[in-house]
């Protein structure tokens, strides 16, 4: 097992698609082992931010580094080995078993190179699935388990750093509440690096350690869970946890 996720840094990246700016200028740190979660309305640019760490979006300009490293200075292919991507559809290819899928990046990066075959029980382990479930396919499993067979093959080539993006968006709010704790505590446990894009501040809120605020393509807030529900991350974070607050408070009020 590789030691823990590294630090990730984001020097004034800018991105525009068609002329037309998308983000940028940007900076931002992501410490070595933190969850980040990456928030803002539909449109503000989280996406573009989070693929340009495994080199999926190229900035026009600044850089990214992971552990140090310009993501530019290294061979896509290889990069992207090194980290885990999560996002929605995840991907299941169905007519592979559930084992034959954990090991199927593993496989397209080629053991001649050097990568070690995944240890299938220890990675169902790792994300609390059954180790029968590896000759399932993938239709046979909910939403929420067809999600955590997504993370294992994520964590499959030893990955440290992991990028989500709206990685629970399709599942039913008990299932992701569930499905989002268990991933936390697996990135606990691993020692990892998160990168969470969700449109979701509660669950921002809830998971993240960190939080970083987009509107417009610019960061605009900043901070722990606590700064922002203290109001010290500035508007725009105060507008959005404003909306779950309000929405939890209505419910409590319903209860009563
Ligand atoms: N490949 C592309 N070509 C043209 N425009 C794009 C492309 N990708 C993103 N954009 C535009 O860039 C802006 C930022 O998009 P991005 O997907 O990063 O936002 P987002 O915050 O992740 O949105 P959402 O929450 O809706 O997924 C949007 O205006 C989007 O339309």
């Amino acid at each position: 097992m590789q030691a823990g996720g590294p630090e990730v840094v984001f020097e004034g990246v800018v991105r525009a698609y068609g002329g037309v700016p998308a983000l940028g200028p940007l900076d931002a740190r992501l410490p070595a082992g933190a969850f980040v979660a990456l928030v803002g309305a539909s449109g503000a640019g989280k996406s573009t931010l989070l693929r340009m760490v495994n080199r999926l979006v190229e900035p026009d300009s600044g850089r990214v580094l992971i552990g140090g490293v310009p993501v530019a200075d290294r061979p896509a292919a290889a990069l992207r080995r090194s980290i885990g991507y999560v996002f929605q559809s995840i991907g299941l290819m169905p007519h592979m078993s559930v084992a034959e899928n954990i090991r199927l990046p593993a496989r397209v990066a080629g053991a001649d190179r050097g990568v070690p075959a995944p240890d299938v029980p220890a990675l169902l382990a790792a994300v609390e699935l059954p180790a029968d479930y590896a000759g399932r396919r993938p239709q046979a499993l909910s939403g929420g388990e067809a999600q955590r067979v997504g993370v294992a093959r994520a964590l499959a080539t030893g990955a440290r750093l992991m990028l989500l993006d709206e990685p629970f968006g399709a599942l039913d709010p008990v299932t992701r509440d569930a499905v989002g704790r268990r991933y936390r505590a697996l990135h606990d446990r691993l020692g990892l690096t998160s990168l969470m894009v969700t449109h979701d501040m509660a669950e921002a809120l809830l998971l993240a350690d960190r939080i970083l605020v987009l509107d417009r393509g610019r960061l605009v807030g900043e901070g722990a869970p606590a700064d922002l529900l203290a109001g010290r991350a500035g508007a725009a974070a105060s507008a959005l946890v404003d909306v779950a607050r309000r929405q939890a408070e209505a419910i409590a009020a319903l209860a009563r």
